[in-house]
């Protein structure tokens, strides 16, 4: 039998981080072609600006959003950090579609955020996402991720931070991804465990794309759904090289159509061409022609 009703699919391959600070990124939110967007209170927020950039979201929101055709996610501070407060206050008057927690060590972090929400009577469509960016938060991934399937906790989506785990590492940022590679399919790991989607870390330097794209090419061999932008130039390919292919289409098109035909009613593995398909590649086909018809709708919907 198809599994298509119970497919319940998102596109998260391009997640733009945009400072709250500065209002002539946040302007053009609204035409931007990403699938998700990260209003940042964290890093690109300096510290005593941080009053303001909560006032220019609360502006946001209450007159851009919501955006029909993105996922809003605000990235507060950490627990221990003194903003915290100010910025769940915010986050729960905005509204986004879920909070991101930065430097998260353990479940510990999630449950603390989760019972701040449920306290506030937010929404249940208000999610978690989880930066698996320190040592602690790598080694317990899989404890993190557990609360993916735990009720009440909201955890949609972990993001890796390179840049936070490089430096508490000492692996150096010159050294390309070699050396932080079991980590990262440590972290895709953890999140599949738990039917959580996972995010691949920033890369800094927006004005080389060809190292951008070679960079997605390889988080999308890693099994990552996306990659976390800094800059409007890395939306594109990052929507080429984690969307589906023409040749994926093709192919999922051809594994619908041979489970599609009457002889195969009642069997879980059919000869296309001699290769051999199963049910289970029927599933991750469906899943694959999900998102590509989200792309064409969205398509047409701007034509
Ligand atoms: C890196 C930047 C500071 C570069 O900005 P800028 O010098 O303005 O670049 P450009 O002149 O090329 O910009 C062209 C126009 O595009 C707008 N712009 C730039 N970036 C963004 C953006 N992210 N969102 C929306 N719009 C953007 C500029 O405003 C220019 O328009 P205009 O002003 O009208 O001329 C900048 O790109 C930037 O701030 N990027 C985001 C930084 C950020 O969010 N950092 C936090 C996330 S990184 C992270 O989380 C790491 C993680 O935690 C880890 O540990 O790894
Ligand atoms: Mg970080």
């Amino acid at each position: 039998m198809s599994s298509s009703a119970s497919l319940s699919v998102r596109l998260r391959r391009s997640v733009l981080s945009v400072p709250a600070i500065n209002p002539r990124a946040l302007a053009k939110v609204p035409d931007l072609d990403c699938d998700v967007v990260i209003f940042d209170l964290e890093d690109s927020v300096a510290p005593e600006k941080k009053g303001e950039a909560r006032e220019n979201l609360r502006r946001f929101f209450g007159e851009v959003s919501p955006l029909h055709d993105k996922e809003c996610v605000i990235r507060i501070n950490g627990h221990d950090t003194g903003f915290a407060d100010d910025d769940m206050a915010a986050v729960i008057a905005c509204r986004p579609d879920a909070v991101l927690l930065p430097k998260v060590d353990g479940p510990q972090d999630v449950e603390r955020v989760a019972d701040l929400l449920a306290e506030a009577d937010a929404p249940e469509g208000l999610r978690i996402w989880a930066m698996t960016e320190t040592p602690l938060g790598v080694l317990n991934a899989a404890a993190i991720a557990r609360m993916g399937r735990t009720d009440g906790a909201r955890l949609d989506c972990l993001v890796v931070g390179l840049n936070d785990l490089r430096k508490a590492t000492a692996v150096p940022a010159g050294s390309g991804r070699t050396f932080l590679v079991p980590w990262l399919m440590q972290v895709v790991l953890a999140a599949r465990a738990f039917g959580l989607d996972v995010i691949d870390s920033v890369g800094n330097d927006f004005s080389d794309i060809a190292a951008f794209e070679a960079e997605c090419r390889q988080g999308r061999s890693m099994g990552f759904d996306g990659k976390m932008l800094i800059h409007p130039a890395q939306i594109g390919p990052a929507n080429r090289y984690f969307g589906p292919s023409t040749e994926e289409i093709a192919e999922a098109q051809a594994i619908a159509e041979a489970f599609a035909a009457p002889a195969a009613a009642e069997l879980n593995v059919v000869n296309s061409n001699g290769q051999m398909i199963e049910r289970l590649h029927l599933d991750q086909a469906e899943r694959l022609l999900a998102k590509a018809k989200i792309i064409q709708d969205r398509k047409g919907n701007s034509a």
